[in-house]
């Protein structure tokens, strides 16, 4: 876990962890003095269109997704089924923070998407000011709130009856 003196930008990458090419992506991407650092965090919102906007980043050769292959047999189990679960959504500062997922490991990915960040309580909205260097930037995806309700509904019903709820899983169930 990062240090609360905010050191913790200046760790370096262990072993596994994915290389950094050190290109810089709209300025943002720090290497060098202080180390690969997660520079780029798409924040929210939930049903927002954050996964089509990750996706549309990741196209740029020099945008890396965080690396989520974590043996998480050790971690608390809310831990383990809700952080890095998939190399979009994170959410080290709002879930991940003592849970043995290596804050330096992800310092790999120039972006962290976890939409849960932009309702954070204040305590874990300092760990993150802390942690982050100060170039870093973060990136909300907003959207028309009656839509962004009614798209959230959806998912959230049919998690409720075990239906694929995302275009994604529609897709891959409907073949
Ligand atoms: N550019 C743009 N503008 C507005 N809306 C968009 C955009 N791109 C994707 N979408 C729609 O966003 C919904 C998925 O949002 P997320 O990827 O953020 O969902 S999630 O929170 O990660 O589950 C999902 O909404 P619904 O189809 O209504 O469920 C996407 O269709």
């Amino acid at each position: 876990a990062p240090a609360d003196d905010g050191s913790s930008a200046r760790c370096t990458l262990p072993d596994g962890c994915p290389p950094v090419n050190g290109s810089q992506w709209v300025g943002v991407v720090s290497s060098g003095s202080l180390g690969p650092v997660p520079s780029l965090l798409l924040i929210g919102t939930r049903k927002g269109g954050t996964t089509s906007l990750s996706k549309q980043l990741l196209l740029h050769p020099h945008v890396l997704a965080p690396n989520c292959a974590y043996d998480r047999s050790e971690w608390p189990v809310r831990a383990a089924r809700t952080t890095c679960v998939w190399d979009k959504e994170v959410r080290y500062f709002s879930r991940g923070v003592g849970v043995g997922l290596d804050f330096c490991c992800l310092l790999g990915a120039v972006r962290i998407g976890s939409p849960d960040y932009l309702v954070m309580p204040p305590e874990k909205i300092a760990l993150m000011a802390r942690s982050l260097p100060a170039h870093a930037r973060l990136v909300a995806m907003l959207r028309n709130p009656a839509d962004r309700f009614y798209s959230a509904y959806n998912m959230g019903m049919n998690e409720r009856l075990g239906n694929p709820s995302t275009r994604d899983e529609q897709a891959a169930a409907a073949t």
